[in-house]
């Protein structure tokens, strides 16, 4: 019977993980049931969780001085049957975290959709290797750029800073993830804006820039916006995900009237994602929610930039992003948040040529504009691809020298 397997932390007050596991799987699904008849124990046996595993971890000082008791900790491993939920995601996160969420230290760190229930999610339409497709690059790691300082901005500044980011040599231009409907730079006109400046600067380099417009507004108009978008000559989309919720990704990456690859952003995941005693972990939330709705470029912040997360939990995101599947495309993990060229070793090192290394600051910030910070990446990514010494192909190749004065470099450990 096809199922989905949660597993999750607790820092308990009570002793017995076992009980705990077991009042879980039967709380979120059939209740008490022992003092039913036996008929309808036997019909409701096929909908019971299931206790899968429970492991005790060592105890955590600091998660007990925290929380001002001795707890006890470990990992529930509780399968849910799919019998029990619709195949969308609010169901399947109302069931397997819904009012247990509200029920003290307890986190969802794992989410495992079998076979059979991963065929019923999209996926990615493009995933890593339609967009290395579309943009005729398949031998190193995506740079992609975010306009700056638009707020309050028009149309000219727009096509000026599109203008050179893409004539810098970046792959994706994608807006500020703030920048919402407004007079100045509306979403149609930047659309609009956006394919005449990269449609020239393609006849110039020959390169192809794809531009991820900011999908905002009303959920009941997503829809409508996102398909006359494609009409307009859109390219690929930016999507606040979390703030409208998973399954609206889908219902838009499902849509055959909107072909477009959909960039996910992380603005709001720290909210559920951030505490290590209760929420939804980063690989589950970013990871696998996102790629089953149908995310093509998924961005989270890095390890060594600004707002940072720990090492291991951005591996994990791009493990769930990029892990084999025969069901599923690979989605892009999009190492994000004050990066500037002089991580581009330690970035590759960690997520490897399919992934996309992305810049704000670190594009314009660039002693020669957007432009020579765009060369600059562009730079060393060529360096970590051909394997030269970083510092000294910075001598040869000048936006790269400058980076790396202003910023520094960061060596791989
Ligand atoms: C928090 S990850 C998303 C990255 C992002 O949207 C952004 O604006 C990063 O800008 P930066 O100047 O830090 O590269
Ligand atoms: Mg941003």
């Amino acid at each position: 019977m096809s199922k989905i397997t949660a597993t999750y932390l607790v820092h308990d007050k009570k002793e017995n993980l076992e009980k705990k596991a077991e009042g879980i799987a039967l709380g979120l699904t059939v209740g008490s049931w022992t003092d039913l008849p036996q008929l309808e124990q036997d019909q409701l046996l096929k909908h019971k969780g299931i206790v899968e595993e429970v492991r005790e971890l060592p105890g955590d000082t600091a998660a007990d001085q925290y929380l001002g008791s001795k707890r006890k900790k470990g990992l529930l491993k509780i399968s849910y049957p799919s019998a029990n939920f619709s195949n969308d995601i609010p169901a399947i996160l109302t069931t397997v975290f819904g009012k247990l969420s509200l029920d003290g230290e307890i986190k969802l760190v794992d989410l495992e959709f079998d076979k059979q229930l991963e065929q019923r999610f999209p996926g990615p339409k493009y995933g890593i290797s339609g967009i290395r497709d579309i943009l005729g690059v398949h031998n190193r790691p995506l740079v992609m750029s975010i306009f700056k300082g638009v707020l309050g901005k028009d149309l000219s500044f727009f096509k000026q800073q599109l203008y050179e980011q893409a004539l810098g040599g970046v792959d994706l231009v994608k807006d500020d993830e703030i920048l919402f409907e407004n007079p100045l730079t509306p979403f149609e006109e930047r659309i609009k804006a956006a394919k005449e400046v990269l449609d020239s600067v393609e006849g110039r380099t020959g390169e192809k820039t794809l531009y991820a417009v900011n999908l905002t507004g009303r959920t009941s108009g997503l829809r409508d916006k996102a398909r006359r978008a494609a009409e307009l000559g859109a390219n690929a989309l930016l999507f606040n995900v979390l703030s409208y919720g998973p399954d609206v990704l889908q219902e838009l990456a499902e849509d055959k009237e909107i072909p477009l690859p959909i960039m996910a952003h992380p603005a709001l995941s720290g909210a559920i994602g951030s505490s290590a005693l209760y929420g939804i972990s980063y690989s589950v939330l970013l990871g696998k929610l996102l790629r089953y709705a149908g995310a093509d470029l998924v961005l989270f912040p890095s390890s060594y930039g600004s707002v940072a997360l720990e090492r291991s939990e951005t591996l994990s995101i791009a493990e769930s992003l990029t892990t084999e599947s025969i069901a599923l495309k690979k989605a892009f993990p999009v190492p994000s948040a004050g990066i500037h060229p002089g991580l581009t070793p330690v970035l590759f090192n960690d997520f490897g040529i399919d992934s996309v290394i992305n810049a704000g600051g670190g594009i314009h910030g660039h002693p020669d504009g957007a432009a020579g910070g765009a060369r600059a990446f562009r730079q060393a990514v060529d360096a970590v691809i051909k394997g030269e010494d970083f510092g000294d192909y910075a001598d040869t190749h000048s936006e790269l020298q400058k980076a790396l004065e202003l910023w520094g470099g960061v060596p791989v450990k």
